[in-house]
């Protein structure tokens, strides 16, 4: 029997973030190996038009909650959808339902964030610190808490290159940041920012740290634990392979390429991949979460759940796994055959944007004008480019991270439970995973069906003839151009139709003979 497993049972739990990519796992994870768990509570805002009633819905009637709807069929009964909007105070929660949270939680697992990287500083602020530290007050007057588990970034210190399990002091204290963003404006906010996350490169990293910090300050006596988790892609084992519903992280570039608008990315392809697969960051949670609460630690533990120091992958295995991938599995009705490469100076990269992404884009618009449509490509690829540009700071760098609270946890663990809550990356197969990543991603993402894969094909061997058509007919044009204005050009030419002339009439010649 898991301890773990047992430990939830009957526990009410809190989820943060709960319709985002990692909440929705665990929200799985958790009714699949502990079905007689008493609630979970989650804290939902309506959006995009739905209520809180239709996103829960919505997300038990997606594949990802097929086997959990197996288990425990009454799963719609056992999750309590709370309004609740982390930008409010007291994130807006009525007071009925605050009095239930406060006297009923005994777990928080805290996911809710801003991971957009060109957020501004004032709603980064707002939803990775503030937040954390109004949900810290409300645990703080939770009288049956036992463990508050808060899911951070790995890369909350990436202006470090060897970072260890350890909060580090930021250089402006966060309260000082709540309180002067309260009275300061937007415009001198955008001015302060790239001062105020100095050798950061983006708001949400800066933010995250913030947030770690706050969760250190406000501990007070509750059992606090901090997750890192790296890039976070796509289940690598359960409740099946290539679970993934978002275009973050790797995701999105993965789309990109295999419908062939990426051609080419600055990228280091040495550098590591520190891609961690989102049930391994969730079984990890589940066990820090158990151990927190059992073992009450003295103090604050941070969690590294990467991949780069047990289990190394790199960028060009990656990229170059990914179009493997396409050759056999090929994305619907691409735009271009796939086929990147990685740019490794500012140079050659421009010259690649210019000649591989935007010329081609412009081309299609024109086309798409003389046909009486819409032009959109290049709109469509100069975001792309910036997507790019953001992601680049991750692609071309490589970080260490300590792992000795995550190794210590592994090893406190009985068999049964390393075996329900694995989260020992030595066991991914990379290429396997990759692969079953790059279906997921056409499959749960794009939603595209499997029988189309002759049909893709047969679009690719289209665009393929295209593409020496086009190339056939660029050169013609290019070399009557030349032949026009150069003597050597038409010397050149020639000597070649010549040549070739005289290699006709031999060879016709001397079948001839042989007859
Ligand atoms: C040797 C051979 C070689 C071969 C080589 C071959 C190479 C080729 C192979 C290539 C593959 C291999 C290499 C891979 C490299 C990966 C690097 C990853 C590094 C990641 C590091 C992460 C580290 C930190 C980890 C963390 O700790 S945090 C988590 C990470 N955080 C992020 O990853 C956020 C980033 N993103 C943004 O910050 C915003 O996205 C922004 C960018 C500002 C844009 O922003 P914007 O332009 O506004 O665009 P959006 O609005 O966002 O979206 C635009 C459209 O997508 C739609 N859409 C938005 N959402 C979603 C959603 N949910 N689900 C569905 N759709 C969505 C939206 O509807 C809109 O569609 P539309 O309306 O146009 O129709
Ligand atoms: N994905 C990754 O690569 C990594 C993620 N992390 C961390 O993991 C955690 C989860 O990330 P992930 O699941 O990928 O992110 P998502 O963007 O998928 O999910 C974010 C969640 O936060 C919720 N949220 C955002 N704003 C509010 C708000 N104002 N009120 C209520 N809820 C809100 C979202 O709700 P809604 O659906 O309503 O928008 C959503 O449920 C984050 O803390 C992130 O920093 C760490 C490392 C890597």
């Amino acid at each position: 029997m898991s301890m773990i497993a047992a430990f939830y049972g009957g526990k009410s739990i809190l989820i943060t973030g709960a319709t985002g990519f990692l909440g929705k796992v665990l929200m799985e994870k958790l009714f699949r190996t502990s079905p007689d768990l008493k609630v979970i509570y989650i804290l939902v805002r309506p959006k995009a038009g739905q209520t809180l009633q239709q996103r829960v819905f919505q997300i038990l009637n997606s594949k990802l909650f097929e086997k959990v709807k197996e288990l425990c069929p009454n799963v719609h009964e056992k999750i309590r959808a709370i309004y609740a909007d982390l930008n409010q105070n007291d994130f807006g929660i009525s007071k009925e339902d605050m009095q239930e949270l406060l006297s009923c939680t005994n777990i928080i697992f805290h996911c809710a964030a801003t991971v957009r990287f060109d957020d501004t500083l004032r709603h980064a602020v707002q939803l990775n610190v503030t937040a954390t530290q109004q949900l810290l007050l409300m645990a703080s007057q939770m009288p049956k808490l036992e463990a508050f588990i808060h899911i951070s970034t790995a890369f909350s210190n990436c202006n470090l290159k060897h970072i260890d399990e350890v909060i580090y002091p930021c250089p402006v204290e966060p309260k000082k940041i709540i309180d002067s963003l309260e009275w300061l404006d937007d415009a001198i906010i955008d001015e302060i920012t790239p001062k105020l996350i100095g050798d950061r490169p983006n708001t949400y990293t800066y933010t995250k740290a913030l947030g770690e910090m706050v969760v250190q300050q406000e501990s007070g006596n509750m059992n606090i634990a901090i997750i890192r988790p790296s890039i976070v892609g796509a289940t690598w084992q359960e409740p099946f392979p290539g679970w993934v519903d978002n275009i973050n992280g790797p995701s999105g570039l993965i789309i990109a390429a295999g419908k062939g608008f990426l051609r080419a990315i600055k990228a280091t392809p040495m550098a590591v991949a520190d891609v961690i697969p989102v049930d391994t960051v969730v079984n990890l949670t589940l066990a820090v979460g158990w151990y927190t609460a059992v073992h009450r630690p003295k103090s604050t533990l941070v969690y590294h759940c990467t991949s780069g120091n047990l289990n190394p992958c790199n960028w060009g295995k990656m990229g170059f796994q990914v179009l493997a991938t396409f050759e056999k599995i090929p994305l619907e009705r691409a735009f271009r055959r796939p086929y990147a490469n990685f740019t490794t100076n500012n140079f050659t990269t421009q010259y690649r944007n210019a000649v591989s992404h935007r010329a081609p884009a412009i081309i299609y618009d024109f086309y798409l004008r003389l046909t009486g449509r819409k032009p959109r490509m290049t709109k469509l690829m100069n975001r792309l480019l910036r997507t790019v540009s953001m992601l680049e700071y991750f692609i071309n760098r490589s970080w260490e991270w300590s792992t000795y609270n995550t190794e210590m946890l592994m090893s406190e663990l009985s068999p049964e439970d390393q075996r329900v809550f694995n989260f020992d990356v030595r066991q991914l197969n990379w290429l396997e995973y990759i692969e079953n990543y790059v279906l997921g991603v056409k499959k749960y993402l794009l939603k595209e069906d499997m029988a189309g894969i002759p049909e893709a094909k047969q679009h690719l061997k289209r665009l393929r003839n295209i593409h020496y058509l086009f190339n056939t007919a660029l050169f013609l044009i290019a070399w009557r151009l030349l032949i026009a204005r150069s003597q050597m050009a038409r010397n050149v030419w020639f000597f070649i139709v010549s040549f070739c002339y005289k290699f006709l009439s031999y060879f016709r010649a001397s079948s001839t003979l042989k007859v």
